[in-house]
């Protein structure tokens, strides 16, 4: 399975009665897809997937597995966490609605390297869809070797990892350089985008791309019709906009954008979240704006 393009990780709406607002999430998965992402993440970080009901989880994945099915473009569906166990049980539930799933380096335990292999192993033979490991070692509190990382990107049915560390330092350089055929690297960390593709990513999975899909696509495009200059330029603008949305922890900013469009009923979070500050959802607009005005 060949990983490329934009995958917006969508919000969960929520309505003023603070139940999950369905009609939304849906018209917004529709509008990102008709933008040109190659397809969404359900139960991504910015979904909030902590925050929801197994039922409600249920009913987001659905929703999102419906339009993505009649618009032809990819789910990955987030699982898993600390317990390896309780993760693969997770990973046969998307047998038949997922393409694949975005599965996190497991929290906040702190296995050893050999542990977080095994984790994977075990979930690789158990998992009915292929896995993107997704490394965000700032959530997560484990770091991963560069030997460790190189080897999770040559197990089978591990087919890409969703790269959020937060830098690009002499590991990602020594990965990116020496990735295995059909692996793909997906920056994590909106900001990070345009130097992981200078560097061999073929897309990323971006809280911010609800907010300018085109935009993100088109720098995608950029890079992959060799439109250097312009990628330069769209890049600065596009890091700038994703610093803006994450002034605030995510998708706070995001969502504050959004219902100020029009695009979700309320800019409404789950505790422990708050709700954006107006000054940085009127950051992310102006960043918004000057992007529009074009490069
Ligand atoms: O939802 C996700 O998956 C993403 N998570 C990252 C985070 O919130 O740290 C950011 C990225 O834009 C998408």
């Amino acid at each position: 399975m060949e990983l490329h393009g934009i995958y917006v990780p969508l919000v969960t709406p929520f309505a003023e009665d603070g139940e999950v607002a369905l009609g939304a999430l849906e018209s917004l998965a529709r509008s990102v897809l008709m933008e040109g992402a190659a397809g969404l993440v359900a139960l991504g970080t910015t979904g909030e997937p902590a925050t929801l009901s197994p039922e409600e989880k249920w009913q987001v994945v659905e929703v999102c597995a419906r339009v993505c099915r009649e618009r032809g473009a990819r789910l990955i569906v987030g699982a898993g966490g600390s317990d390896t166990r309780q993760s693969a049980a997770a990973l046969e539930e998307l047998a038949q609605v997922a393409d694949a799933a975005l599965v996190p380096v497991p929290p906040f335990v702190r296995p050893s390297q050999d542990g977080v292999l095994a984790h994977f192993t075990y979930l690789t033979e158990h998992s009915p869809v292929p896995l993107v490991v997704y490394h965000i070692p700032y959530r997560t509190g484990q770091a991963l070797e560069a030997g460790t990382l190189r080897r999770l990107c040559r197990m089978p049915g591990i087919v890409g990892v969703k790269l959020a560390t937060g830098s690009v330092d002499e590991d990602t350089i020594e990965l990116m350089g020496d990735l295995p055929p059909d692996f793909a690297v997906l920056a994590g960390e909106d900001a990070f985008l345009a130097p992981l593709l200078a560097l061999g990513a073929t897309g990323g999975i971006l809280a911010s791309a609800h907010l300018a899909t085109a935009q993100f696509v088109e720098l995608l495009e950029d890079w992959d019709k060799g439109n250097l200059l312009h990628a330069r330029a769209l890049g600065h603008r596009l890091a700038a906009l994703a610093r803006a949305v994450f002034a605030e922890p995510n998708p706070a900013v995001v969502k504050a954008v959004l219902a100020a469009q029009g695009r979700i009923p309320t800019p409404a979070v789950r505790l422990p979240l708050l709700p954006a500050s107006e000054t940085a959802a009127a950051r992310a607009s102006a960043c918004l704006d000057a992007l529009s005005e074009g490069p």
